[in-house]
């Protein structure tokens, strides 16, 4: 579960204050994916990153009770001097997992062929964002926190793959998702959410959070 509790956020931006989140009381319980629907730049990353614990609320309290997974995309915690084959194997003795399987997982989904066996570094945008996709869905989290959908990647081969295991992976867990658009909550979320001027409005149904989504952006 993760409950943010009277949660504010908000950024100076030498002109006006950026308000993010103003006073948002809410709950992720396990087992009902949330679906988040934003505009852009209104402040999606920030909320996930609160979710993953890497950004600070202003004010009020987020309580996390689960094993909550890194944002999909963010790349802090791997050394790109490194390969993927020893970020991965070194990832999953931090998890307490073993780290065979977890390379095994990691080199067969992200299909990178020999540049698994590189340095980070040497990998274009989209490997990357295919071996972090790939590595966090070898961690086995109770919440994964995806920002704005699947890698975008042209790669429909790992899409197909990475599309069937997150899949699979939500018959046991749970996922918040933030979009600027509906598509991708239709296929994973049960419960969604709207974000506006500083206020989460959450709803039963996407159909309702669309609904208002809709009129007002
Ligand atoms: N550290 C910061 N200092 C000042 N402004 C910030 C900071 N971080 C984010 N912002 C601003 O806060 C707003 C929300 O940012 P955020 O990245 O969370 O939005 P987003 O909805 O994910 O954006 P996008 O859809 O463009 O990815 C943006 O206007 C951004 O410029």
């Amino acid at each position: 579960m993760i409950e943010f509790r009277n949660v504010s956020k908000s950024f100076w931006t030498g002109k006006t204050r950026k308000v993010i989140l103003d006073q948002a009381t809410f709950r992720v319980e396990l087992g009902r994916s949330l679906g988040i629907l934003a505009p852009n730049g209104t402040g999606k990353t920030t909320i996930i990153n609160m979710m993953a614990g890497l950004e600070k609320p202003d004010e009020g309290r987020i309580v996390r009770t689960s094993k909550i997974s890194f944002p999909l995309g963010v790349v802090s915690g791997i050394n790109k001097a490194q390969t993927a084959q020893e970020n991965c194997r070194y990832i999953a003795r931090l998890y307490g997992l073993d780290p065979d399987h977890v390379e095994a997982f990691c080199r067969y989904l992200c299909g990178i062929k020999e540049y698994f066996d590189m340095p980070v570094a040497t990998f274009s945008q989209g490997m990357r964002s295919r071996f972090m996709f790939a590595l966090m869905l070898s961690l086995e989290f109770d919440i994964y926190l995806i920002d704005e959908g699947m890698p975008s990647t042209m790669d429909a081969e790992f899409n197909r793959k990475a599309g069937e295991i997150l899949h699979e992976r939500l018959m046991t867990s749970t996922v918040v998702i933030v979009s600027h658009s509906s598509r991708i909550l239709e296929r994973y979320c049960t419960s969604a959410a709207v974000l506006l001027d500083g206020r989460l409005h959450m709803f039963d149904t996407l159909a309702e959070a669309k609904a208002m989504y809709n009129y007002d952006s």
